[in-house]
């Protein structure tokens, strides 16, 4: 499972958690203006937005999970399988890999609105990298600090969402998520009243009933429910170590511990990093499994007019803070 949100304060911040049960060894990225983006179809750009994120290198390849451009426009892919629907290539579209969706998107758009003038002339194909990496079925979350969508590409076709809670989980599908949320309406962060009956003594026995009712396991829809209650009734201060604080509380409610989700014999998913960047500084904090402590990468501490990728593998190993 893997879960993704946007959080604005003064800045403007997207993140998600990656829960999965292997790693494929990814590391945070720096791609520059001038790195040389070879697209299957679409030939060559020498240059473009430089951007930073989560991103698996094949050979010199940035296979991005999750990223931000300089322009503060931000897209995370989560796990949509059984339900995403790739074409063939087409001669009368812009014909983009499914891989290569986060960099054709950030490597040109500067918000929402570009990106929905983009995907009017696209056509997202099945196209593996490579034999040994598939084609990865998902979904994804494209943001800014004034919206949010939720694109899906389903048997039916290419379907956008307006995302007014600035989250999303994998399957089911986007509408369907949104449908079950009513399922909730009746939540409140305050302490419960007894509309059960009123027959019935039944009275709030202890402090923090706030969110009675809210869903506690680690299913999508489950996580759905938790992170958008938990995103939309957030607050935090608007410095820097505030929101990225809250946020990484807010991923925190739907994080998975090993040893509850078990996806095969003897095998669980983790929440192997959860991100935060803050799209407007191009900074990227993450926290790995192993190392709850906050690790940044900023981009533009690197030179964003070179053409050559700038990676930073995740720090794996716990970091403890000794006070004696
Ligand atoms: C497995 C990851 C999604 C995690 C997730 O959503 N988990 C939920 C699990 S569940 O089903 O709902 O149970 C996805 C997110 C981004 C994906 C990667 C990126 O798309 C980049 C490349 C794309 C290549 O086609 C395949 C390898 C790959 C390196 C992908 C591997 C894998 O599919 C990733 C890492």
């Amino acid at each position: 499972m893997c879960t993704a949100a946007t959080y604005k304060t003064k800045d403007f911040y997207i993140g998600r958690t990656l829960d999965y049960e292997f790693s494929y060894g990814e590391e945070v990225v720096v791609t520059p203006r001038n790195y040389p983006f070879a697209f299957r179809f679409q030939g060559e750009m020498k240059s473009h937005y430089a951007m930073i994120g989560t991103a698996y290198v094949a050979g010199d390849y940035p296979l991005y999970y999750d990223a931000v451009n300089e322009k503060g426009l931000g897209m995370a892919g989560l796990n949509f399988v059984g339900n995403a629907v790739y074409q063939e290539p087409v001669e009368d579209k812009e014909n983009v890999a499914q891989f290569e969706f986060i960099p054709w998107v950030l490597s040109q758009c500067e918000s929402v609105e570009d990106v929905k003038t983009l995907l009017a002339n696209m056509n997202l194909t099945g196209t593996p990298f490579c034999e040994e990496l598939p084609t990865a079925q998902l979904h994804w979350m494209i943001a800014d600090r004034e919206q949010a969508i939720t694109v899906e590409f389903v048997e039916s076709g290419m379907h956008i969402y307006d995302n007014q809670m600035g989250v999303m989980t994998n399957n089911p599908p986007f509408e369907m998520q949104m449908f079950l949320l009513n399922q909730y309406m009746n939540l409140s962060p305050k302490q419960p009243e007894n509309h059960f009956a009123e027959a019935l003594p039944l009275e709030t026995y202890s402090r923090g009933m706030g969110g009675m009712g809210l869903p506690g396991d680690l299913s999508s829809t489950s996580r759905f429910a938790k992170v958008a209650f938990t995103r939309m009734n957030s607050i935090s201060g608007d410095s820097e170590e505030e929101s990225v604080g809250q946020f990484f509380h807010i991923l925190g409610s739907v994080e998975q511990q090993r040893g509850c989700c078990e996806v095969e014999e003897g095998k669980y998913e983790i929440t192997i990093y959860t991100s935060c960047c803050n799209a407007d500084k191009g900074i990227y904090y993450y926290t790995t499994y192993e190392n709850q402590q906050i690790t940044a990468v900023d981009m533009h501490r690197e030179n964003l007019d070179s053409d050559t990728l700038a990676r930073y593998p995740m720090v794996m190993k716990q970091q403890i803070y000794w006070q004696n």
